[in-house]
């Protein structure tokens, strides 16, 4: 081979590689060593026997007729290709002949010293180089298993360097966009990771280089194969020309063109060299030119169809690009609304603010106002400070000339105090004289007291008189009582209560002297008017004070020794209650006989306290249907729900205290209080029922017991009293009553306890041997008091309308004057025993009902009564110089007021 060929030839192969690899950059100015160096290389060996398209050679019509190809060295070729480990290098390839092609550019390179296949086996690549650019190609660019968003960062990276991409063969690249462009596709993924998606894109990149590279290298080996054909035209020309001139020189030359063509074939597969170079290159030459059209059109071929897909992808890209897109739109709209929102609050947050703001503003304000204002003050201040400085300026001036006239001042004083000091020990020897006086007066006041004392053991011994004042006493007030009647029938009558209608009142007349006038209508005449007599009327208008007044001295005698029974007496709500013990919460002016004899009781006991020591117990007990029960009692039972009181007997035997009823509880009482509050435990624990003329109505008689007892501190005498109240039930016509069962059996026994009263009453009256105490109890306990003295009270209650008076009276047997017509007394059963009951307190209290009076009889009553004026007087008299006795400081020589 000359060195001209050679050259040409190494030209052409390099401009060929270059063409079939892109970027493998081989110039013709390369050394043969360094040449070798880069081709040994199994993997550029493997691109080029890759590149060779089947049938190239064929479509060339080089090797129709060839039987060199045989298929022995083919096999030894593929063996040897095996060998080396070139991949994708296909048996099919070389059998069809581009195996002479690279045979040839191998040979044509003087890479090796081939010079048939047998010697491709030389040219095995180092176990190193091959193995790890293998790898390379399967594990980056032909993925198996693994994702491309699953690489690991490295391998990607890897992936992307230049020098990898650059190696990489463009199917490879185009695997690689396709893997990834499906994954993304089968994954639905909106987003690809950032670094696929720069490998994606340099994948892209360097394809499109590729395909801008190959259409330059196109366009360039275009012209140059225009310059070529042109070229090999001129010298075909030039050829055929020199041939035609040799063949009209040479006969038989055209069968000796055959011989020579034949030869050439034979040759050319069996040693190449031995073929004349001109033509030999010239048919290499076509031949390549002719596979690298075909080629080059496939190419284009493909790379429009891979253009075309890269459109589509395109498309798809930007179909994704306008969904991502419209997700953005979305999604900015959700921040824009969002955003609205966020944007209202801040803005009424910065009203909020600004309107602190303008508070704060407005507090700057009144504190920069507060500033000035009090930088006036201070101001002002200062001012008054100036003036308060002058004013001290002024007042240490004033001060001085004030010095200066004190000290004149002090020297006037000093000389009055001279003055003063003579004075006084003038008074001093005046004074001297006045206690002489003073002394003299001493003397005169002992002698004086002196006297006094002489006095007041005279009085002292006044005072030792005293029981027999006392003793005297009593025995004024039983004269008194002998005169006035040791029982007195007393009538009060009520005033209509608010809500009570009555007629004209019955009543015509009350006289001072207890005269009681009635007036009858319903007969007409003399005997229309009925005339009564008692101890004393209170009308309606009396007062509680008023009552007690006349009965008070009997309760005084009580502290003598005297036993006393007063009773209240009428009919159910004539006002026995209210006179015996007052109304509900009765004021002192409103008490009752009970609380007011029980508290002068008290008033007596304490005047005499230094003389006789008394002892005051109460008792308080009911009778009810005849029988007695403690109201005091401490062991009150309740059963079902009612009260069930102590049922106490009354002894038959005398007891000296006057104890009746001995079982029934003795409460020691000192003072009104402690009276108070037993008569309301008492009066609580009494039996109150109902009837139809009462709503309330007393059921049973109460009694109210104080025991008197007397100690005599000089005599060591003892004196028992007894004080009974008795409120009795209210009596009416069983009729009237309209009761029935237990009530009527209340009513029977009231009754019959009312005319056994009426019965002792009237043995007494009668001086009768027998006294019918023990036909009720009430007698039964009243019986130590009824012997000696008694007050019976009669309550009258206006006559209302139907009460029946004046029916009363026609009825009524053995009233021969009348007097039984007027009365609201009720009409029990015993009713004619009660009328005489009545008229013997006429007849005891001294009027004979329309009987004329002697006037000797009325002369001595006018004498007694004189004599009884002055025995109270005497009386209140000794009271007075005893209450003065007990307190010697006030000891003044004092003349009685009376007897002044
Ligand atoms: N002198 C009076 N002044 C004012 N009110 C009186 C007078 N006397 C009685 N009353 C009133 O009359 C009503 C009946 O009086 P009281 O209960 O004392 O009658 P009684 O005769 O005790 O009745 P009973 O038999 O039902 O106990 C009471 O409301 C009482 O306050």
């Amino acid at each position: 081979m000359t060195p001209q060929f050679y050259s040409k030839k190494r030209e052409l192969v390099i401009e060929w590689i270059n063409s079939i690899l892109p970027g493998f950059n081989l110039t013709t100015e390369a050394s043969d060593e360094e040449l070798r160096a880069r081709l040994i290389d199994g993997t550029v060996l493997c691109r080029i026997l890759n590149t060779i398209k089947p049938n190239s050679l064929n479509e060339g019509g080089f090797l129709e007729n060839s039987s060199v190809l045989q298929s022995e060295n083919v096999k030894r070729f593929s063996a040897a290709m095996d060998e080396m480990g070139i991949p994708r290098f296909e048996l099919s390839d070389l059998e069809k002949g581009s195996m002479k092609t690279v045979v040839n550019c191998l040979l044509a390179l003087k890479i090796h010293s081939v010079s048939s296949v047998d010697d491709l086996s030389a040219l095995k690549p180092s176990a190193t180089v091959l193995q790890h650019d293998g790898h390379k190609f399967h594990d980056l660019f032909q993925l198996k298993q693994e994702r491309y968003d699953e690489l690991p960062v490295t391998d990607i990276l890897e992936m992307m360097e230049s020098n990898n991409l650059d190696n990489a063969p463009t199917q490879s690249l185009l695997n690689a966009v396709y893997g990834i462009l499906d994954e993304s596709v089968e994954t639905k993924k909106d987003e690809m990771t950032h670094l696929v998606a720069c490998l994606l894109r340099k994948l892209v990149q360097e394809i499109g280089r590729r395909l801008s590279t190959q259409a330059d290298h196109l366009r360039s080996q275009n012209n140059l194969y225009r310059a070529r054909e042109e070229k090999h035209q001129s010298r075909i020309r030039e050829l055929e020309a020199a041939l035609a001139s040799a063949t009209r020189h040479i006969p038989g030359s055209a069968d000796k063109k055959y011989k020579k063509k034949e030869h050439f074939l034979v040759f050319n597969f069996i040693g190449l060299e031995l073929l004349p170079s001109d033509s030999l290159a010239g048919i290499i030459v076509n031949l390549e030119m002719e596979e690298k059209r075909k080629l080059e059109k496939q190419e284009m071929m493909k790379l429009v169809k891979e253009n075309e897909n890269y459109i589509h992808e395109i498309a798809e890209l930007k179909q994704q690009v306008e969904i991502s897109g419209m997700m953005h739109k979305f999604g900015s709209r959700e921040m824009e609304v969002q955003a609205k929102a966020a944007i209202t609050v801040l803005q009424m947050r910065i009203k909020d603010l600004e309107s602190l703001l303008a508070d704060s503003r407005n507090k700057v304000k009144d504190i920069e106002s507060l500033l000035s204002d009090s930088r006036n003050k201070v101001k002002d201040l200062e001012s008054l400070l100036a003036d308060s400085r002058n004013k001290v300026k002024d007042l240490e001036a004033s001060f001085d000339s004030k010095c200066q006239s004190w000290s004149m001042k002090e020297k006037i004083y000093q000389s009055s105090i001279d003055f003063q000091l003579e004075a006084m020990q003038n008074l001093r020897s005046t004074s001297k004289a006045v206690k002489q006086e003073i002394m003299e007066t001493k003397k005169s006041y002992s002698f004086e007291f002196n006297h006094l004392e002489s006095k007041l053991k005279a009085l002292a011994d006044a005072a030792g008189n005293y029981h027999e004042v006392v003793a005297e006493n009593r025995k004024l007030f039983n004269e008194l009582q002998d005169l006035k009647g040791n029982i007195r029938v007393y009538c009060r009558i009520r005033p209509f209560l608010p809500g009570e209608t009555g007629k004209q009142p019955v009543i015509e007349n009350i006289s001072e002297h207890g005269q009681l006038v009635i007036a009858n209508p319903s007969r007409p005449g003399k005997d229309g008017q009925r005339l009564f007599k008692f101890n004393k009327v209170f009308g309606p208008n009396a007062t509680q004070g008023d009552v007690f007044s006349d009965i008070q001295p009997f309760v005084r005698s009580v502290v003598d020794g005297y036993n006393v029974c007063i009773f209240a007496y009428g009919q159910t709500g004539s006002g026995k209650t209210y006179t015996m013990t007052g109304p509900n919460g009765a004021t002192e002016e409103e008490w009752g006989i009970n609380y007011q004899a029980l508290n002068h009781l008290f008033r007596v006991s304490q005047s005499r306290r230094q003389h006789i020591l008394y002892e005051v117990g109460v008792q308080m007990v009911e009778i009810y249907n005849e029988q007695v029960r403690d109201l005091l009692s401490i062991d009150v039972i309740v059963i079902f729900g009612f009260l069930n009181l102590h049922t106490v007997g009354i002894t038959t035997i005398y007891q000296p205290n006057g104890l009746a009823v001995p079982d029934a509880s003795m409460h020691p009482v000192l003072s009104t209080s402690d009276v108070l509050d037993l008569m309301d435990t008492g009066f609580k624990n009494r039996s109150v029922g109902a009837t139809a003329l009462n709503a309330r109505s007393s059921r049973s008689h109460s009694i109210v017991t104080v025991h008197v007892r007397g100690n005599d501190l000089k005599t060591r005498a003892v004196l028992y009293g007894n004080l009974h109240l008795v409120d009795l039930a209210g009596s009416e016509r069983v009729d009237r009553s309209e009761v029935t069962g237990d009530r009527l059996k209340e009513a029977q026994h009231i009754n019959k306890s009312l005319s056994s009263l009426g019965d002792v009453i009237f043995a007494l009256s009668k001086k009768s041997p027998h006294v019918p105490y023990r036909n009720s109890k009430l007698t039964q306990i009243l019986q130590s008091s009824l012997g000696t003295s008694f007050i019976f009270i009669l309550i009258l209650q206006k006559p209302s309308p139907g009460s029946g008076v004046k029916k009363m009276c026609s009825n009524r047997s053995g009233n021969t004057n009348g007097s039984s017509d007027f009365f609201s007394i009720p009409r029990p059963v015993r009713i004619t025993k009660l009328w005489v009951l009545l008229k013997f307190a006429e007849r005891v209290s001294g009027v004979e009902l329309g009987a004329a009076r002697s006037s000797k009889e009325e002369k001595d009553k006018r004498e007694l009564m004189e004599q009884i004026v002055s025995l109270k007087d005497t009386i209140v008299e000794k009271d007075e110089v005893i209450n003065r006795l007990k307190s010697p400081k006030d000891v003044k020589p004092q003349i009685p007021q009376h007897h002044r």
